[in-house]
């Protein structure tokens, strides 16, 4: 940690666990369900988007009985900060998605454009499907146009959250459950 992020303790201090571990692994399960009941016996690319999405993918992988193929991609817009800017590429997919389905797994579904990048990226590159799969999705009217989750976990108000795979200042990230801040 560089001596320039604020603080971790003090942000947790002034947060709200919206969902703890438990509420979040119940939730996992169930949509590993429903995304076995979609993929209906198809050999799907996993495809995660690192960071944030680390521990989402970890569990949902273990909710899910089909076998996938894992990928990952690394595109991010936030870099640390609570605001996002342009999305950097940093790792684009290894596997051949030519005629694949793809499971598209982030953590959170926010103004969208990063999931909305990574999913028309992936059709440009010969995939049949692609349901997006994002453990939490932000309420307000800033949605980007064209993006929507397949499969949602739980809904958050309008806040800045970390825990479970998202960063407050590239901490908090192995937070065992999802705060928001005040
Ligand atoms: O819907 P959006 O407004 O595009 O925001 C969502 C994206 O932002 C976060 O990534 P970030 O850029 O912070 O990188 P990280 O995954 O390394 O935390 C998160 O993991 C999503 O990929
Ligand atoms: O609220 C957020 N928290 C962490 N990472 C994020 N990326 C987009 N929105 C958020």
């Amino acid at each position: 940690m560089t001596t320039s992020n604020p603080s971790l303790a003090a942000a947790l201090a002034g947060a709200d666990l919206l969902f703890d571990r438990a509420a979040l692994e119940s939730v996992i399960v169930d949509m590993g369900r429903d995304i076995d009941a979609a993929l209906d016996g198809e050999r799907a690319v996993f495809l995660t988007v690192m960071n944030g999405a680390l521990i989402f993918a970890g569990h949902l992988a273990l909710a899910i009985r089909t076998d996938v193929e894992f990928d990952y991609v690394h595109a991010t817009r936030y870099r640390g900060a609570t605001s996002g800017s342009e999305l950097h590429w940093l790792r684009e997919p290894a596997v051949d998605l030519t005629d694949r389905v793809v499971l598209l797994v982030d953590d959170i579904l926010d103004e969208g454009h990063t999931l909305k990048a990574v999913r028309d990226d992936c059709l440009r590159r010969g995939a049949r499907r692609v349901l997006v799969v994002s453990l939490c999705t932000k309420q307000h009217d800033r949605l980007v146009d064209g993006i929507k989750a397949d499969f949602n976990g739980v809904e958050l108000p309008d806040r800045y959250v970390f825990g479970f795979g998202m960063d407050y200042h590239e901490q908090g990230r192995n937070l065992p459950g999802i705060y928001a801040l005040k």
